[in-house]
C-alpha cells in the first residue's frame, strides 16, 4: 500500500462535523510503520487540530522521532493539492527532518512534493536562532 493510500484511510477517521472538510495524513517510517493523523475538530472551534499535527504528535507519543521519518502525505478533497495551514508548517519545520519529503495530495491523486523549508521559508528554529 502506498503512503497516499494510508493517508486516505486516516482521512476516514477525521472528526470534522463543523467544517465537514475531512483531512488525512500518514507518516511513512523507516521501519515500515505508518503513523496516521486526522483532523479532530471541537465545538470550541479554536481547539481543533489538523491532520498533519495529529500525526506528528502521535509519532512522538508512540516513542518515535524525526529521524524515523521517510515522508509524510497529507490528503483532502481540494481542487489543487492540499495546502497546510501556517501552524502546521511551523510544527513540521521543527519535527520533520530537512531532507524528508512532504507530499500534498487531493482525491484525484494530484500531488506536490515539498520540504519543510519550502513550505515555510525562514521558519523559526530554536536550534539555529538560540535565545
Ligand atoms: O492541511 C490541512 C488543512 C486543513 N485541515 C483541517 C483543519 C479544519 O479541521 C478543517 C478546515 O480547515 O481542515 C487539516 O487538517 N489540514
Ligand atoms: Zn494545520
Amino acid at each position: 500500500m502506498t503512503n497516499l493510500e494510508h493517508a486516505l484511510l486516516a482521512r476516514k477517521r477525521a472528526y470534522a462535523p463543523y467544517s465537514k472538510f475531512l483531512v488525512g495524513a500518514s507518516i511513512e517510517l523507516k521501519d515500515g510503520t505508518h503513523i496516521y493523523g486526522a483532523n479532530i475538530e471541537n465545538g470550541s472551534y479554536g481547539l481543533s487540530n489538523c491532520a498533519e499535527r495529529s500525526a506528528l504528535f502521535s509519532l512522538l507519543s508512540q516513542g518515535y522521532n524525526k529521524e524515523d521519518i521517510i515522508s509524510i502525505t497529507i490528503v483532502g478533497d481540494t481542487k489543487n493539492p492540499i495546502s497546510p495551514c501556517g501552524a502546521c508548517r511551523q510544527v513540521m519545520y521543527e519535527l520533520v527532518p530537512k531532507n524528508a519529503k512532504i507530499y500534498l495530495s487531493n482525491l484525484n491523486g494530484e500531488t506536490k512534493e515539498l520540504t519543510t523549508s519550502e513550505l515555510l521559508p525562514y521558519g523559526f528554529d530554536l536550534d539555529e536562532d538560540s535565545l
